[in-house]
Order: C-alpha cells, then structure tokens, then sequence
C-alpha cells in the first residue's frame, strides 16, 4: 500500500487530528460548554452588579446631566421615623427655652402649620435650655433628628438655632443627606414662625425655595472597567485550564509519542490545536459580546461591536499560545487547574494595578510597559478600561472602528489605544507559540528524550537529515558521565556465533538480504543525572541498560525476545523504535539506520508498534483509532474504512468497534493496540508484550492473528508468558541484565539450557504399627536406598527434597540409561516405599528461570552480596550469594579432618533476587574440594565486643558434583 507523504500527509494528518480534537470536545461536553456559555454567567453576575450600584447612585442626579433643575419649594419636617436608624419611640425634633410663652406660641404655630402634616405634641419634646438637649441627646442617640433653640432677645428680635445629627448615612444603597432631609425643612418652619411672630401676622407668606446648579452627569462608577477585567480573564481560564489540560494529558499518557512513531508532524499537531481552538475561542468570544449587548450594557452597544469582539477573541486566542507555552513546563494533567487558578490571581493583581493606570501612562518608561504587556491579561485589562471609559457617560458615544488606534478625547496620558492592544496581542501569539514549540522540544518528554538545546541551529534540523537528534535527562539535570562500555565476549556459543555474522556484515558493510532487523552492537546507557532541585541534588548513577546487542531478526519470521524484567527488552524496542536515542552501536531496519533521522522518519512507515502499555483516549471508540492511526500513517483516505473494518474483525472487536475504549475491558485494549500495530501492513512489527491482561480465549486468538500475520514480514516479539514464546516463536534470545545469554529455536534451547530430564519420586505415607489408628503418626522413610541407587545408577543426588519427595535432575547425557534404570526401579517401588514415579522434560520456563539466575548469579558476585544461611544444627553463617557448597568453619574433627559441608539450593524471589530456598544433609568436605573464601575465625568480635558473623567456605567442587540446574554447568567463583 502507498503510503502518502510531504504536503499531502500533513493535510491528512490534521484533518484527522481535527476530527480528533473535535470529538473529544463533543465527548466531554460539559466541560466544552461550561467554554463556550460561561460568559452568560459572568455577564449576568456583572449585570446584578451594575443594577445594584446604579440603584444606589439613584437618589443622586451627580450622574445625570442636569439642564433644568427643579425648585424644592417650603419641604415639611418629616416625620422623625423617615431617619435612617432612627430608635422608637422618637420625635419629629426637639426645642429649648420652654420657659417662654410667646416661643411656646411659636413652636405650636411651627407644629399646626408643618405644610401637609400637623406635627402631634407627642412627636415634639421641649427642654429649659440648649445643655439640657445637650444632655438628654447623649443618653438617648438617635431618637429625634434635629433640635431648635430660641433666644427671645427682645419684643423685635427672636434669635434661634439649629441642630442635626450631620453625618451622611446611608441604608440599603440609599444615601440619606441631612442638611436636605432635615435641617433645611425645621430651618425654614422655624424663621416662618418667628417672622410671623415678629410682624405679628399669622398669616405672613414665607415662601422659601431652592435649586441644585445646572450641571453635566459626572462619570459614573464603571462595573466594566473596574471588575470587568477579572471577570473576563476568570471566564478565559475555563478554555486555558481545558486547554492545557488536553496538551499534558496527551504527553502524560504517551498519546502523542504513539502520534510521533507513526510519523506525525509537528506542524500537523500544532495546527490542529491552533485550529480547534481557535474556532471554540471564536464562538466563545462571539457569544462574549452578544451576551453583554443582550443585557444592554453600554459597554456592548455602544462600543463598536468589531472592535470590542476583536479584544476578547485576539486575547483569547493569545491565551492559546500561553497555553501551549506553559505545559511544556508541567508534567502532570492534574496540575491544569493549579496552574489556571495560579495565573488567575497573578493576573487580578497585575490587573487591579493595570486598571490604577499603571503602566499605561506617560509618567512609566516604555520598557515597562513592554515588560508589563507581555501577561496577555494585563493587555485585556487595558483594553476594557478604555472601551469602559469610552461609555461611562450618557453622552459618551463609543470607540468606533475608525478611532481604535485613537486615545479617547479627555485621556491626555493616553499612551497605548485598542488598535496597540491587537497589535501586542497578535505578535506575543506568534512569540509564545513559536516558545510552546521550542519548550516542547527541549523539555523531556514521558520517556524523558529531549532536543538539544540549540537543535534549531543545526542545519540538518532544516533540512531533515539529523533534526530528530535526541538526548535524555531534564534540562537543568547535568548529564553525569556514561562509562566506557566495555566489550564482554558472549558465554555462549550460539550468541557468539550470531555476533560473529552480525559483525562481519558490519564488517563488510553489507546485510543478508533475509535480515529484516540487524542490531549491532547496540549499547544503551541512561546516563546519571543530578538534579537540582529546591532544597536537595537528586543524583542517579549511570544505568547500561544494554551492554552490546548483535542480532540479526529475520524476514518472515518472529523472533522472540525473552528475559526476566529490567533486561533490557523494552529499552531494545525503544531503540528501534526511536523513542529513547541510542547510546553506541546500531540498528539497521530494512537498511535504514535508527541513528539517522532520514532513515527513523523511513523507519516509521515500515514498522508498526504495540507498545507495552495501551495508549488510548479513552473518549474515542476503537474505530476512531484506527482511522486517527491509519491517517497519521498516510494511508490512502479511500482504503482507511476496509483497513479500519478488516483490522477490527481481525482482533474481534467490530462488534465493539462503535464503543469508547473507556469501556473496554484490557484484554480488549491490548487487542485494539495490536490492530493499531497492523496499520498499512508495516514489514516489521513490534509487540511489546501484547498478551498482558487477557484470558486464554483471546489469548489464543491473538495469537493466531500472530501466526497469520508473520507472512511476508518480521515480527518482534516480548513476553512474559513462555507458552506464548513456544508456540509462536521461530527464534528465541533470552535476555538478561543488558545482554544477550542465549539465541536459537526453542528445542534448541530446551536441549542446551533445560535441566535435562526432572524426575519425581513420591513416597507412601504410613501409620505407626502400635498406635491407635485415629493418631496418625508418619514414620521417618528411609530415602537413603532411593538416594544411593540414583547415585550408583546415574551419579546425581537430589535437586530437592521435601518430606513426602524427591526430585533429581538428570542430564541429557544419561538418556541412554533411562529406559533400564527406571523399569528396575519400578520393579523396587515396593521395597523403596514409592507411591509415585513421574518423569518430564525440561520446560522454556525452566531454560528462562536458569539463564535468569545465572545472571543473577553473576551480578551478586560482582556486587559481592552476602546472605544469611542458618543450618539445621542452628549455627549461622554468611556466604556469598549464588554459593552451591559451603563448608561451615570450626567443624575439622579427626574423622573429618576438612570439616563439613552443605549444598545451598537457591531460588528466585519475585523480584528476580536470589534466596535461600534450603540446603542439603550436612556432609565432609571431599579431600580434592577447593577452598574459595577462607573462614573468618568463629570466635572473633567487632569493635563493640558483639561476636562478628561468621563467614561459610566457599568450595568449588569438580564438575561431577554439581548437580543442580543448567547453572552448574559452570562454576561460579568467589
Ligand atoms: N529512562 C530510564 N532511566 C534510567 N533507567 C531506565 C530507564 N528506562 C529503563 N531503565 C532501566 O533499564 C533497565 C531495563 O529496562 P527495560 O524496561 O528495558 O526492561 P524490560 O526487560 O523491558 O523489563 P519488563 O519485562 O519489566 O518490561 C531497567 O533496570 C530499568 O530500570
């Protein structure tokens, strides 16, 4: 199949992402319309606002232009509960100088003739004099609202005086104003009275009235320009935090690496980001504005509609980059929503301070207003305080399109317009985006590879030819040195031979053309590194994870990569792969070299990978993977549905192709994650354990799709499971600890590695002749016949033995015996007390479980770990891991003049690590035995006085005596 490239591609692959990133914000719909309508929100709680401080502002016309203004002709005294925080019972007002008949009249007269309302004498208290008011005020506050004082000076003159409680106060957004409410009204009653007093004419006319100026509205107190920009950026936050939560999620679960291995580009992944995200700010923006002109805010209206939508969509689009920028810095999805609400109070305190007017005024230097515009909510703040104060008057018309790059006409420290605002926003877009590619770069990613730091610089970046160049450890880790490796010569004779052949095509610089894959020599070192974080270096040594790989994987055949965990098989893919760089040596597949970014990006469209975790979203359906793979792959789009539907039914799952993977079950994601591996027919296939988590239905059926699908391309397989290695391999290599221990078709393997032949023998439990027979009681066998007559007929001794059997190992090279030696010993069953003979063969799993432990072996002693061995007679002493016969210090006697010995029997726990699983009968130690590890002298103390642990002999017996597994063929020293 012609697999599409250049121009082409990438427009296929960003449809597909398109789609991609379209479905999944259909899928999680909540959360895209908690984007797209949390403006309504905003603009509602905003609008609430607005209603409550214009109500207040109400009882004043400071914020209306006043042209005509009314006369407020001869105001009553108002009744004293119309006072704000008035105490009941109350009076209307209070008066002094009650010791006056004529000033008795004259409070009357101000009572009877209070215009609209007679003020009763209970609402009315009179006191001697002005001290006495004074004193009954202080112990009973607000209870009336102003006190009159008269003077009767003479018959012509009346003077008086007047008291209220002036301070202005204010209930429920109503501002009271004393001196109008109040001291004005019992001001003009009181001079009525006492002119008509004076003149003696009840009827005397005291017409007083009074005008506020004529004046233009103030300027409002602009919701919009003051908590606008808050608000704004807080509805931003909802896009960003979903935004950059997408972008990690998909670094996090290793999406886009999977993306990455299938030949995505880079521009084709940004774009489609851009776009997407692009049209939801878009939308968001537009519903922005007509939100805020359905609730009729000036703001909206008479604002040009193009310039303000331009504001919100350019700052909102700019936030996208921002977005992008900032998750190359987080690792974690979960940290989305600390990093939002993080940015969120940084921008409402910059803000705050932009909508005080700083920097954005003459007085601050242009370098700090550079500084200060690149946070985009700074430059959102700036905008809506100019848009806000283009409508804060009932006059005001607006910014239209043509004055945006005007300042407004009363603004004469104006330094920066709306049309400056776009201008900042649309370069700072471009600024961050190329930064979020950059980071994106240069920040590890989830299999911690990273550019170099100046990749951009070199020219083979441009042109294609080494621009993939990778390394690993965080960026402000300092590499520490990766040791020289060094050249271990294989054990083995069949890895040595297939690192002959590998090495003399390096040689001669040529490959069999049946080689699908020729590793050479790959070495692979995760370098140490030392972090430095806040309080404390974290420092990791140097790990070789692959110490020299030379393997030729054929054409048409699968090779099975085998070794226990940590050996390194998953580095080995990863190498092939091009996920993690190599550290020396090669890989050529096809011809192609892994080491040139030429030949990984050809790699790519041959190979087809199932890697060992699923990597899945879990919103889109299987079927929707497989398009999204199938058009990052460049497949032709008109063949993309039979691939899709070939490929489901080839794994079983079209009934659940519709289905999202969240409901899968494992084994249905793993199965998925082959069919993702078989896209556009690859020629070499990597499936890093794909049967992990099934059950043995499906097992099996995977592992027919396997058969079928070794036709007429290579196969790479690991596995834990040796059943699944038996039956699908051609060729096995067992790994372990970075290397390559054995290499050949599993009967090979079995013959060469496995123990041979393992026989078991069971005995017959019996009761005690003399006891009752409700106590069962067993009585010691004698296993020493059975033991002797393996021993003379075969020459071995038991492998283990527990209370109720034996098993012996016999080597492949006393076959020959086997047919005599067990028809006698079935014919002395009887006598040896055996209930049971079985007889078996070696397993993979024994040949897997012996090479593992004699790389574990081998590792103790270069480590040179010490255990623990407690004898049967209680003594303890420590003997080398992986040690098969140790001699115990201090028991020379005459008869046994070397001492004695035990043979250790070891196993692995599950972490791979040796132990102790028993040791055998104590025993002399022969006289040819070569001593290893002289004795540390049992009676010998440490410093402290306590007696140090006593150290075992290490014995190196001759080949004869060694007994055990495939190990013993060769006999580790200490
Ligand atoms: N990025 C890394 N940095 C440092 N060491 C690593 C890194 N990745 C893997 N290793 C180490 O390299 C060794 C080989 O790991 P690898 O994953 O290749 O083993 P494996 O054979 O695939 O094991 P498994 O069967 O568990 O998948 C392990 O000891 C592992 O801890």
């Amino acid at each position: 199949m012609e697999l599409r490239r250049g121009i082409p591609l990438l427009w296929q692959q960003f449809k597909a992402l398109f789609s991609k990133n379209l479905l999944l914000s259909w899928r999680n719909k909540r959360a895209t319309l908690l984007q797209l309508f949390a403006s309504f929100f905003f603009i509602l709680l905003l609008f609430c606002i607005d209603k409550a401080t214009s109500s207040r502002n109400s009882q004043t016309t400071a914020f209306e232009s006043v042209t005509d203004p009314l006369a407020l002709v001869s105001p009553p005294i108002p009744p004293c509960e119309d006072k704000y925080y008035m105490r009941t019972p109350c009076f209307d007002f209070l008066w002094s100088g009650n010791s006056s008949s004529r000033l008795n009249t004259i409070v009357r007269s101000i009572m009877t003739n209070n215009p609209g309302r007679p003020i009763p004498a209970s609402k009315v208290m009179s006191f001697r004099t002005s001290d006495e008011v004074d004193a009954w005020l202080l112990t009973n506050p607000m209870r009336s609202p102003g006190a009159l004082h008269f003077r009767e000076i003479n018959a012509t003159v009346i003077g008086y005086g007047l008291q209220t409680n002036s301070s202005t106060t204010s209930l429920r957004g109503q501002v009271e104003d004393p001196t109008f409410k109040f001291q004005i009204p019992l001001q003009i009653a009181a001079e009525r009275e006492i002119a008509r007093s004076v003149l003696g004419d009840s009827n005397f006319g005291w017409n007083f009235g009074f005008k506020e100026f004529a004046h233009p509205a103030r300027k409002t107190f602009s919701v919009l320009a003051s908590i606008g920009p808050s608000f704004f950026l807080a509805f931003a936050m909802f896009g960003f935090v979903l935004q950059i939560g997408s972008l990690i999620e998909e670094k996090e679960l290793k999406l886009r690496q999977a993306m990455s291995m299938m030949g995505l580009y880079e521009s084709a992944y940004w774009l489609s980001w851009v776009t997407w995200e692009g049209i939801l700010v878009l939308i968001s923006s537009l519903l922005l504005v007509l939100f805020g002109m359905m609730f009729q805010f000036d703001f909206f209206i008479k604002n040009n509609f193009a310039v303000v939508f331009l504001v919100f969509f350019l700052f909102q689009f700019n936030m996208i980059a921002f977005a992008f920028m900032l998750s190359a810095f987080v690792s974690k999805s979960s940290s989305a929503t600390t990093v939002g609400f993080s940015l969120f109070i940084v921008g409402f305190l910059t803000q705050l301070v932009t909508v005080f007017g700083f920097p954005y005024k003459s007085q601050f230097s242009r370098f700090l207003r550079n500084i200060w515009s690149l946070y985009p909510p700074n430059l959102l703040a700036s905008a809506v305080k100019q848009l806000a104060d283009a409508t804060d008057t009932p006059e005001a018309v607006g910014i239209s399109w043509s004055r945006r790059a005007k300042c407004l006409p009363d603004d004469a420290e104006c330094v920066i317009t709306i049309n400056d605002v776009y201008k900042w926003l649309i370069s700072t877009f471009f600024v961050w985006l190329v930064l979020a590619i950059y980071f994106d770069n240069i920040f590890p990613n989830a299999s911690g590879v990273r550019k170099p730091l100046f990749y951009f610089l070199m020219p083979g970046y441009w042109s294609g030819t080494s621009g993939n160049k990778v390394r690993e450890g965080g960026i402000c880790s300092c590499i520490g040195s990766v040791p020289q490796h060094e050249q271990i010569s294989p054990d083995d004779e069949d890895v040595l031979e297939e690192e002959n052949t590998v090495k003399k095509d390096t040689r001669e610089g040529t490959v069999d053309p049946n080689v699908a894959v020729q590793i050479r020599g790959l070495v692979k070192t995760y370098a140490g590194t030392r972090n430095i974080g806040c309080c404390k270096c974290k420092k990791t040594p140097p790990y070789q994870a692959l110490k020299g790989l030379w393997v030729n994987f054929s054409k048409d055949q699968l090779f099975c990569l085998l070794g226990p965990n940590g050996a390194g098989k998953t580095t080995a893919i990863n190498c092939l792969t091009g996920s993690t760089p190599v550290t020396s040596g090669d890989a050529l597949i096809y011809g192609y070299s892994v080491r040139s970014s030429v030949g990984m990006s050809n790699i790519q469209k041959i190979i087809g990978v199932c890697p060992q975790f699923d990597i899945l979203w879990d919103a889109l359906s299987g079927d929707e993977h497989l398009h999204l793979f199938a058009n990052i792959k460049g497949l032709p789009p008109d063949s993309i549905n039979s691939v899709a539907e070939e490929l489901l039914a080839k794994v079983r799952l079209t009934e659940s192709a519709k289905l999202r993977t969240r409901s899968y079950s494992g084994g249905m994601k793993r199965r998925l994650s082959v069919a993702i591996a078989l896209i556009g027919d690859p020629k070499l296939v990597i499936l890093d354990e794909p049967t992990t988590g099934m059950d043995p239905i499906s097992r099996r059926h995977v592992w027919d799709i396997i058969q079928k699908a070794k036709n007429g391309r290579a196969i790479v397989l690991t596995t834990h499971s040796m059943e699944e290695a038996d039956i699908l391999s051609d060729r096995i290599g067992i790994m372990a600890k970075g290397r390559l221990r054995c290499i050949g078709t599993s009967i090979r393997l079995k013959s060469r590695f496995g123990t041979g032949f393992i026989a078991n023998i069971s005995f017959s439990e019996t009761t005690g002749g003399n006891t009752p027979p409700y106590i069962l009681e067993e009585l010691p066998i004698d296993r020493e016949p059975v033991k002797k007559f393996f021993k003379d007929r075969l020459d071995v001794i038991p492998a283990e033995e527990t209370r109720s059997f034996l098993t012996f190992v016999i080597p492949h090279d006393k076959e020959r015996l086997l047919t005599q030696f067990f028809t006698e010993l079935e014919d002395r069953q009887n006598e040896f007390e055996i209930s049971d003979i079985q007889l078996g063969l070696a397993t993979l799993e024994e040949v897997f479980l012996n090479i593992a432990k004699q790389a574990e072996l081998e590792n103790a002693t270069a480590e040179g770990r010490l255990v623990p061995l407690t004898l049967t007679s209680g003594a303890s002493v420590q003997i080398p891991v992986g040690a098969q016969f140790v001699g115990v210090p201090g028991t020379e006697t005459a008869e046994n003049p070397r001492g004695i010995m035990v043979e250790v029997y070891w196993e692995e726990d599950d972490t791979g690590t040796l132990c102790i699983s028993g040791h055998s009968a104590e025993m002399p130690i022969p006289p040819n035995a070569q001593t290893l590890v002289s004795a540390v002298p049992p009676s010998s103390r440490n410093i402290l006085g306590r007696r140090a642990p006593v150290h075992g002999i290490v014995i190196e017996l001759s080949q004869t005596h060694s007994h055990r597994t495939g190990s013993s063929r060769r006999i580790i020293t200490f």
